[in-house]
């Protein structure tokens, strides 16, 4: 049995497509989720290790690292997805907000990648091949965002990760960003700013899921590309 891919986040949306695909290839998954979704009982019932993780305190991420090696001494792959995008217009305490934003994008995928490296050794010692760590940060991180100051550094600072990460980890771990925009709008989205956010890439299109899912196979299949961040958007740096 192949050992499981690690993504954090799966409840909903990305993550939760990326666990389906990988479980319609029959690779064995382990999800973590903080709101237990229905789709999160499907999931679990197809086969998926389930394990609740609330990322929002450092005892939250200590407690699921134990959790995760209690089940598995093993991983192909780690993804860290779980995210929160969250703004200044919606805060009034901006301390709390960057803590937030530095903890969810930053310090988990930071704390994870250290304390669990050698669940990822393992399946590279076993299987001889390349291990995964693969970070998805944004578009944003190449330009800042004048609405989400707190959020666009917080990935920034993950896109660094993934340069030391994969200087650190190579040659038996490789470690890259997905870097995306615009993927799939938010069921609370307006048309006004449906039709200016479209307008930001030279495709004009919200892709879906999918466009992620073919990235990361990209990096999970490659054994050369490490340290990078693959684009996904539209084009939206020439617009
Ligand atoms: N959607 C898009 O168009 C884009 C997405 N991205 C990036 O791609 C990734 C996936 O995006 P998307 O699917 O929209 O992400 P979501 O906004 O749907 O968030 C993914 C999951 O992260 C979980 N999460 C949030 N905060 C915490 C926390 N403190 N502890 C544990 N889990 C938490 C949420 O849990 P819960 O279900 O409990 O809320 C949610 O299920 C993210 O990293 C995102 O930044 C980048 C650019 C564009
Ligand atoms: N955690 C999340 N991060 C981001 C989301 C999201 O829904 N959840 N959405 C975006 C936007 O699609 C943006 O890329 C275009 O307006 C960015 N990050």
């Amino acid at each position: 049995m192949t050992p499981p891919i690690l993504i954090t986040g799966a409840g909903q949306r990305i993550g939760l497509a990326l666990a389906k695909h990988f479980i319609a290839q029959g690779q064995p998954i382990i999800i973590t989720y903080r709101t237990r979704h229905a789709a999160v009982d499907l999931l679990e019932q197809q086969g998926a290790v389930c394990i609740y993780a609330d990322f929002s305190t450092d005892d939250g991420i200590s407690t699921f690292i134990k959790a995760l090696k209690e089940h598995t001494n093993s991983l192909r792959a780690i993804l860290h997805n779980a995210s929160s995008w969250d703004c200044e217009a919606n805060n009034a305490n901006f301390a709390q907000l960057f803590d937030n934003m530095m903890r969810i994008h930053a310090k988990t995928p930071y704390l994870i990648n250290l304390l669990c490296a050698e669940l990822l050794l393992n399946y590279q010692t076993e299987m001889n091949t390349p291990a995964d760590i693969i970070h998805l940060t944004d578009y944003v991180v190449e330009t800042g965002s004048p609405k989400h100051v707190a959020y666009a550094a917080s990935k920034a600072a993950l896109d660094n990760l993934t340069k030391s990460f994969s200087a650190k980890y190579a040659p038996n771990i490789k470690v890259n960003s997905v870097a995306p925009s615009l993927i799939i709008f938010n069921e609370h989205d307006d048309e006004q700013y449906r039709a200016k956010t479209l307008k930001k890439s030279l495709m004009g299109i919200e892709p879906g899921c999918q466009e992620i899912i073919n990235s990361i196979d990209l990096l999970l299949h490659s054994h050369y590309i490490t340290g990078r961040a693959i684009p996904v958007d539209g084009g939206r740096h020439l617009k």
